[in-house]
């Protein structure tokens, strides 16, 4: 190790640290070693080395305070490969990250983040919900394709002004795609040719990563050559209109706006968009369903609230205490983005004393914040007390970061946290959900991967007997 750079286990030739690591689900090592080592320590993944930071001062420190030097992508990881450095969640920090940056923030407002107009779009993919949901009264049914349909085409809406149904050929190249490299990445041939970049020629299922990308990205080229013949400029319709009138404005010669980089931006939108918002989704329905008091208690809150009113608008979560504390809990247990996404140093710099050279993976671990002893009432069980104070009322602790902290938070916080709430009260509303009799003890663990999933479930539907 480095002068001064955080302590770790001892290091293995060749394989570095990889020994201590279990493939496929690492979690629990990250904390056995820093029960060892403390808040910041190192690990080698073969020659890489990699710091890992817990716990909400180490974490606030790196992201916050010392936000710049930490704000770079790895370089070299089969994923930032995948994606070549283009679209925003794997590109470097430099220009190319800050106009792409700008640009989605921008245009999420313009397309209604944060305002009715993206409410609306909510509600109109709720009605499908409801739908397929009404043709399951009285069956047991699996809600997963279902939700992960609704938050791919609320993004979709943004995205390319369009929404898709299950058998339609981009549900099939897209998102089938997405299953099958997060299935490849979690596997040990990726986390081998990570440690040794060699053995990506070999003939091993990474290979399928890049064909799944290539597929997902000439959908995106068909949609653009629509797009071209049909726009208005400077009337943009979506995110991709907005990219073509930015990219004829923008005709300086380093511009970082290009139809391939669009490709990977939208890609990119949707995939962040669309996995970690339908997990959350999925955790909170199979808790609601498994704790048939504590989706009393919201569907009493929302009956009160909501009362006379056809539908519920995010403003009305201010008054859904309950509520908003089951939908944070369940995002607290649920840490659905459990190493963050990846960040790295720029320049050479410090955290809590140690010593980390540009260019170091930093992997900030959220479960060591999301359950920290003296953060939280109850850090290590289930319990929407953890975000209600003595009177009832909804709190947010400063520990709370799902969506990350600092310059490279999520930057779609807003949208999801308007389905979060908008999708589930709008269901508890009309249904009673039930675990079905048969299905056994409900099953919490998580099925680990750069998002984590619940087990598969199946709920039982009836319609409310008070509507
Ligand atoms: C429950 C839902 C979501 C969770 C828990 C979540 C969480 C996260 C986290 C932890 C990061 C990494 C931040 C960092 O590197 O420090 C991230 C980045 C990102 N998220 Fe989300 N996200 C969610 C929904 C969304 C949505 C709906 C969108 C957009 C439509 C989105 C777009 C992005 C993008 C583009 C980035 C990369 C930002 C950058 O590198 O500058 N996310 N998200």
């Amino acid at each position: 190790r480095p002068k001064n750079f955080p302590p770790g286990p001892p290091l293995v030739p060749v394989l570095g640290n990889l020994l201590e690591m279990t493939v496929g689900s690492p979690l629990e090592d990250f904390e056995r070693l820093r029960k060892t080592y403390g808040n910041v320590y190192s690990l080698f993944f073969g020659s890489r080395p990699a710091v890992i930071v817990n716990g909400i001062k180490a974490v606030r420190e790196a992201l916050v305070t010392n936000a710049k030097d930490f704000a770079g992508r790895p370089q070299g990881l089969l994923v930032a490969d995948l994606s070549e450095n283009e679209g925003v969640i794997l590109a470097d920090y430099g220009p190319r990250w800050k106009d792409h940056r700008r640009f989605a923030l921008t245009n999420l407002r313009n397309f209604g983040m944060g305002k009715s107009a993206m409410e609306e779009k909510i509600h109109q993919e709720i009605k499908f919900i409801i739908d397929t949901m009404d043709e399951n009264i009285g069956k047991t049914m699996s809600p997963e394709s279902m939700i992960y349909l609704a938050t791919s085409n609320i993004v979709c809406r943004v995205l390319f002004n369009a929404r898709y149904n299950q058998n339609d050929d981009f549900i099939n190249v897209i998102i089938k795609g997405y299953s099958e490299n997060a299935k490849i990445l979690n596997g040990l041939s990726s986390t081998l040719c990570e440690a040794f970049p060699i053995l990506r020629k070999l003939p091993l299922p990474v290979s399928k990563l890049f064909k799944n990308v290539k597929n997902a990205e000439n959908f995106v080229h068909v949609l653009l050559a629509e797009h071209k013949k049909t726009r208005v400029p400077g009337q943009p319709r979506d995110f991709i209109d907005s990219y073509l009138d930015e990219m004829e404005k923008d005709t300086e010669k380093d511009s970082t706006f290009s139809e391939d980089q669009m490709c990977t931006f939208v890609l990119d939108l949707h995939f962040a968009g669309t996995d970690t918002t339908s997990n959350t989704m999925l955790t909170l329905f199979l808790y609601l369903t498994s704790k048939p008091q504590m989706q009393e208690r919201c569907q009493e809150e929302i009956d009160r609230v909501l009362e006379g009113k056809d539908q519920a608008s995010f403003e009305d979560r201010h008054q859904m205490h309950y509520m908003q504390a089951m939908i944070h809990e369940v995002q607290r247990v649920a840490n659905i983005v459990p190493l963050n996404v990846f960040h790295a140093t720029v320049v050479d710099t410090e955290l809590m004393g140690y010593s980390i050279p540009k260019g170091t993976l930093v992997i900030p671990n959220m479960k060591s914040v999301l359950s920290e002893e003296g953060q939280w009432k109850y850090p290590h069980e289930f319990n929407p007390e953890n975000f209600l104070n003595e009177q009832g009322e909804f709190v947010k602790p400063e520990a709370f970061m799902p969506f990350s902290t600092g310059i490279r938070m999520c930057l779609g916080e807003g949208l999801a946290r308007m389905e979060l709430f908008l999708i589930p009260v709008m269901l508890l509303r009309k249904f009673k959900l039930i675990w079905p009799e048969d299905a056994g003890e409900p099953d919490y663990t998580q099925i680990f991967g750069g998002t984590m999933s619940p087990q598969p479930y199946r709920i039982k539907v009836q319609p409310r007997s008070t509507q």
